[in-house]
This record gives structure tokens, sequence and C-alpha cells, in this order.
């Protein structure tokens, strides 16, 4: 954007507001790593039980360069802990406070914590709950950047755990470290921050502009637009009776929880498409485990059954060896 100002040509890097969904099991940083966004401490990041984000929560901040953030926090959706109905609430919860949009998914993981199959499956229950154009909007971020060994970097890290391979790949690998103690040097608070704006962006370039919407939220909006219409027509009911006017906002309501009670019922119908897909990916896992364990038994089995050969063969020869030494004496004592 730029301007005349006194004559002077005024060149700001102005940029539109930008609103991010954070997603991760929980203590996994999502809070913190929503602080460290913003720039100053919203949402509640302690690892005691009573401070766990129990409910999506949005904050905004203008940062330094003017622009709008608004950051939605998460509690963890899907880990086994959840009950449908929760995660159904949430969910809703969450696509209402992205009204226009998201612009990116930050997929929160710890390099403290190990990656359970449940995480490691994740994508494909965001793909079935939301469609599989939810990956061009994602981004990883690893927390706990200071668990690292001094000169360790995120790559070596990574070269260690295979596991997070197709997360990454599948996200183009757009992966940012972040330290989210508060007392670190500004520099590198905002390196960490600029960095994951800078995909925000990327993202925004690759998607034309648009946000990610998913159909649910689009059913959502258009609902939730008529019921804004409709309570600007009860404003203006002049004439009817206190009964009439209350008739009809019960009307209202009533269509619109419907709509709610619907939207809910898809909701519940993709998370048990997922749930069946999650249980028979980790059934499909365990059974591939199983064999890969029976295959390395098998072939210790065959390598003692080999080692026993070759010890029999050794003391044949051993054996072999003794008996024409013994003959070979025996003939120089009979030429004697
Ligand atoms: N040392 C260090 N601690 C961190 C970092 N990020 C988060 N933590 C700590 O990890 C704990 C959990 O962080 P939260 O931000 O509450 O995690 P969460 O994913 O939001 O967890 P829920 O609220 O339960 O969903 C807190 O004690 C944080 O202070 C980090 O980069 N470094």
């Amino acid at each position: 954007m730029s301007w005349e100002s006194n004559g002077v040509n005024v060149e700001v890097d102005w940029k539109p507001e930008r609103t991010l969904v954070l997603l991760g099991r929980t203590g996994n940083g999502k809070s913190a790593t929503g602080n460290s966004i913003l720039g100053e401490t919203k949402f509640l990041s302690k690892t005691r039980g009573r401070f766990i984000t129990k409910e999506c929560k949005l904050h905004t901040s203008m940062i330094p360069n003017g622009q709008r953030i608004n950051v939605i926090d998460t509690p963890g959706l899907f880990s086994a802990s959840s009950t449908p109905d929760f995660t159904i609430r949430e969910i809703v919860r969450c696509l209402r406070l992205a009204k226009d949009g998201i612009d990116a998914v930050i997929l929160v993981f710890s390099v403290r914590n190990r990656l359970t199959e449940e995480e490691q499956l994740t994508l494909r229950t965001l793909k079935i709950l939301f469609g599989s154009q939810i990956v061009d909007y994602m981004i990883v971020v690893f927390t706990n950047g200071d668990a690292f060994d001094d000169g360790d970097t995120l790559d070596d890290y990574l070269e260690d755990c295979p596991e997070f391979q197709e997360i990454l790949k599948e996200c183009d690998d757009r992966k940012v470290l972040f330290d989210n103690r508060r007392n670190i040097l500004k520099s590198k608070k905002d390196k960490q921050v600029q960095d994951l704006l800078n995909f925000v962006e990327q993202i925004s370039k690759k998607n034309n502009g648009k946000p990610f919407m998913a159909d649910l939220s689009l059913e959502l909006r258009e609902n939730e637009a008529t019921l804004e219409e409709k309570q600007k027509q009860i404003q203006k009911m002049k004439g009817q009776s206190k009964q009439e006017i209350s008739q009809v906002k019960k009307e209202m309501e009533r269509t619109y929880n419907e709509m709610l009670e619907g939207i809910k019922e898809k909701i519940a119908n993709q998370l048990k498409e997922s749930l069946n897909d999650v249980k028979e990916q980790l059934a499909k896992a365990q059974l591939a485990r199983e064999e890969t364990e029976k295959k390395m038994t098998e072939l210790q089995n065959l390598s003692s059954d080999e080692i026993k050969r070759l010890r029999d063969q050794l003391k044949n020869a051993e054996r072999e060896t003794a008996r024409l030494r013994g003959q070979q004496r025996r003939e120089r004592c009979s030429v004697l």
C-alpha cells in the first residue's frame, strides 16, 4: 500500500487481516504458541490440569507492521479421550469463530513428546471432516525448541524422527521451530513469528488469496446471515402484539436450532467415518507390527538353526582332521 504525505510517496508493507487456527494434542504448546504469535499473553498456557484449554477461544492482536492477527486456540480435539459430543461442539464453535475463513491451520507438535499413532492419523481425520484441500493451508509448528542441545537443528531432529515425514510432505514442508519461553531474545521471538507469517502469506498467494472455507462453514455462515436478517426484521416489526413478535422469534430460533442440529449431525457422521478410518489404520499398523515381529523371530530361529548346522559341520571337519592325522601317524609308524 502507498500514499502521498507532504509530497513524499510513503510505502507501507500492508497485509490483510489473517486468521490462524491452532490444532494439536493437549500439552503440545498450542496456547503458548498462540501467545508467541500474538506477542502477548492472551491464552492460558500451563501444564496443570485445571488450566487445560477446554473450549475454542479467539484472541486478536495488532502486530508491529499494523497487521491484525486472529488466533483461535482449540482443546485437544481428536484424542481418544474426547467424546464425539465434545468434539462436535468445539468444531462448530471453531467454525463460528472463523466466520470469514481460515488463513492457516497450524499443527502443533512438541519436540519433547513422541508422535503418537493417533496424531499421525490427524491429517486423515481432518481431510475426512473438512476436505482434502485443508492440507494446502497447513503449517507445522514444533514447540520446545529450547530442548535441543547446542547446535542441534530442527532438520537434525527430523532426521531421527521419520514418522513426521508424511505430514511434512503433505504440508509442502512448511515447518517452523518455536521456543515459547517468555524470556528469550526479542530477535529470536520476532524471527520465529515472522517465519510463520511468511508461510501464511505464501499459502494465501498459492490459494489466490482465498482463505480456507469448509463446506460446513459456508452452511453455517449462510444460516447465521439469515438469522441476522430475521432479527433485524423482528426489531423493525411494528403494530404486532408482543405475543405475535414472540411467536416469530420462537419460530426463528426453532429454524436456527434445526439447522445447527443438521450441521452437528453431518459432523457426527463424518467423525464416525474418520473414527472408523482411524481404527482401521491402527489395526493395519498393529498387523504390520505383528508380522514384522513374527518375521524377526523366524529370522532369529533361522539363524540359530544355521549356527547349529555350521557348528556340526565344524565338529565333523575337526573329527575328520583328527582321523586323518591319526591315519598319517599310523602310516609313518608302519614305515619305520
Ligand atoms: N520450555 C518450553 N516450554 C513450553 C514451550 N511451549 C509450551 N511450553 C510449556 O508447555 C506446557 C503446555 O503448554 P500449553 O501452551 O498450555 O499447551 P496446549 O497445547 O495449549 O495444552 P492444552 O491447553 O491442554 O490444550 C506449558 O507449561 C508451557 O509453558 C516451549 O517452547 N518451551
